[in-house]
């Protein structure tokens, strides 16, 4: 089992991975859990069909109330009404502020429930027990969210877990869909801080060729990244944009497609290689590298056709609403190289020629 600490300015909680993680609930966590009246587990669907008897014959023994809230699987999770259907459920079942949610499930499931804890009477604890590849990410550092029809994750808080219980074993269920989409953000991890780490990703021809070892090491890689940039800049003021390599471009996809259309990570990967070409503009990535890239993000199967229905006029209305846009000016995480991130404002216009270079490059026009 691998642990990793993360210290904020007001909280420190570890992040635990490994093949039974979760039996660290009747060990390390025991006492933690017995400190609260209520245990409510929010979990999705297909999540809760496959796995939540793994879970629960760890909590059931030591909890003194349990009870499962079952939300709908999928970005679909991450509505308004989800969230207070949510809230409604935690008052049926009389949760107060000694209440704890375990968020079961990958990262819509755990940015709702981050959610829900942080309002719930104002705040209630959370424990994160992500499930999917790309929760090494989303279940780490405290960015909660739901969507708003008009973008991407805008409702929602800077909110730490009490915990994250990692256990490996639910990843072998994921679809190869799912495996690609975790996977673009442990690639984006390595872009923005190591450029031996992406050559050896690089070197990947098939994710169906990894063994859960490398698996493991290459999330706690990623979750290494982001803890050392949250510690540094928990509510994203500065280094925190790093971490949105790819999401400015990839945001806009998803919410002009709809809300799971496209799978999160597959539209962050559609948006690395759009953020890469405008690199290589403003910062020194080299023109073969991005070709390169290209080629291997198509031979992954990363799903480059969905932009033929998506004009740049509707992108541009998404990415003009970014969080990390102010003053009228739209603010890019960039790469000067593999490495080595900083942030550019872009103007419209070169945000459409860079747009139109996106489509001809990566074999697809509008
Ligand atoms: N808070 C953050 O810092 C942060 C970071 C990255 C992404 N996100 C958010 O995370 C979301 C994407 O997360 P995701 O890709 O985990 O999506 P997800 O939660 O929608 O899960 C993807 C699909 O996989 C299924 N699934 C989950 N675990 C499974 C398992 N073990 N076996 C089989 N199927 C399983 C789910 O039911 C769902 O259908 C997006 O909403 C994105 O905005 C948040
Ligand atoms: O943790 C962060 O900070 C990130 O940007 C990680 C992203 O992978 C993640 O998708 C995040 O939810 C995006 O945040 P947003 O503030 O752009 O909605
Ligand atoms: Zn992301």
């Amino acid at each position: 089992m691998e642990s990793i600490t993360v210290n904020t300015h007001g909280s420190s909680y570890d992040v635990h991975i490994g093949e039974g993680a979760y039996h660290l609930f009747g060990t390390k966590y025991h006492e933690f859990i017995r400190s609260f009246d209520q245990v409510v587990v929010l979990t999705d669907e297909t999540v809760a069909s496959i796995h939540l008897d793994l879970l629960l014959q760890e909590l059931k023994p030591i909890a003194r109330q349990l009870s499962v809230k079952r939300i709908p699987a999928g970005e679909k999770a991450k509505t308004i009404e989800n969230f207070y259907d949510c809230q409604t459920f935690l008052l049926e079942q009389n949760c107060t502020r000694k209440s704890v949610i375990v968020a079961f499930g990958g990262g819509a499931c755990g940015d709702l429930a981050g959610f829900v804890a942080s309002t719930f009477m104002r705040g209630i604890p959370f424990i994160q027990c992500p499930t999917t590849i790309l929760a090494h990410d989303s279940a780490v550092g405290g960015k909660t969210a739901i969507n708003h029809e008009d973008g991407k994750n805008m409702i929602g808080t800077f909110y730490q877990p009490a915990a994250v219980i990692y256990d490996v074993r639910v990843l072998t269920t994921l679809s190869e869909q799912e495996v690609r989409s975790g996977m673009a953000e442990v690639i984006k991890h390595a872009l923005i801080s190591n450029p031996d780490w992406l050559d050896e990703l690089m070197g990947i021809s098939s994710f169906d060729d990894m063994t859960m070892v490398e698996l493991k090491r290459h999330l706690a890689y990623g979750i290494a990244v982001k803890a050392a940039i949250v510690e540094e800049d928990e509510r994203e003021q500065s280094v925190r944009k790093y971490l949105n390599f790819g999401h400015t471009y990839g945001h806009a996809i998803e919410a002009a497609g709809g809300y799971g259309s496209i799978t999160h990570g597959e539209a962050v990967m559609l948006g690395m290689v759009y953020e890469l070409i405008a690199s290589e503009r403003f910062g020194n990535v080299q023109k073969g590298f991005t070709d390169q890239f290209i080629d291997y993000a198509k031979h992954l199967g990363y799903p480059f056709p969905t932009i033929n229905r998506l004009p740049f006029v509707e992108l541009l209305k998404y990415m003009e609403k970014d969080k990390k846009a102010s003053f009228g000016a739209v603010q890019f995480a960039l790469l000067d190289q593999v490495g080595k991130p900083f942030l550019q404002v872009i103007d419209a216009d070169e945000l459409e020629r860079l747009d139109r270079e996106f489509r001809d490059r990566v074999g697809e026009t509008k």
